[in-house]
């Protein structure tokens, strides 16, 4: 079984609406157990700033399936909710990206794990850390963050 977690983001039409029906195809299918969602984040757009803001969120899944045939499913998820692409990144009701599969590293034509913009995103990141907290300090670390030591306040850090 491999675990990935999926960034979804929608800024176009009733966003919640978007996002509940995105997880609902994905928990839905048969080969994927939706095993946790992060909160809703409001945020403001990130690289092609003038549209609306996102809501954001992390979908944690478990599934069978290899990580070209998630690509797939998350591509019909967002054909299915007539997802347009217009301008790089510009709006849209619903994005689902890949970032994390497993432990894996890969690169292909159409895929890239972990995903290469993750680091650089808060709206990726803070709901990524709060549906699993662990990742911040198991290595190999996605985020490119590494818990290194921890000290019981600054009296301790400074002796
Ligand atoms: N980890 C990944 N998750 C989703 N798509 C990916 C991933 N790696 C590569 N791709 C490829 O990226 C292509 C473009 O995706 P998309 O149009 O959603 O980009 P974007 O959301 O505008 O920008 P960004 O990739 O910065 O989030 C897709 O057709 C897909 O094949
Ligand atoms: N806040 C925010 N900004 C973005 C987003 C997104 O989901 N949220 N997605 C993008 C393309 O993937 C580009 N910019």
């Amino acid at each position: 079984m491999n675990e990935s977690y999926l960034s979804l983001g929608s800024n176009v039409g009733d966003r919640l609406d978007m996002l509940k029906q995105a997880v609902r195809m994905l928990a839905e299918h048969p080969s994927i157990d939706v095993a946790a969602i992060s909160s809703l984040y409001e945020t403001e757009p990130v690289g092609f700033t003038e549209q609306e803001p996102f809501l954001n969120m992390v979908v944690h899944v478990r599934t069978d399936l290899p990580a070209l045939e998630l690509l797939d499913v998350c591509q019909e998820v967002e054909q299915k909710l007539q997802r347009k692409r217009i301008v790089r990144w510009g709006p849209r009701t619903i994005d689902l990206d890949i970032l994390l599969y497993s432990q894996d590293n890969m690169e292909s034509e159409r895929l890239i794990v972990p995903h290469p913009r993750m680091h650089e995103r808060a709206f990726v990141l803070i709901p990524l850390l709060e549906v699993n907290p662990s990742l911040a300090t198991t290595p190999p670390n996605p985020a490119g963050v590494q818990l290194w030591k921890t000290y019981g306040g600054v009296d301790a850090f400074l002796r």
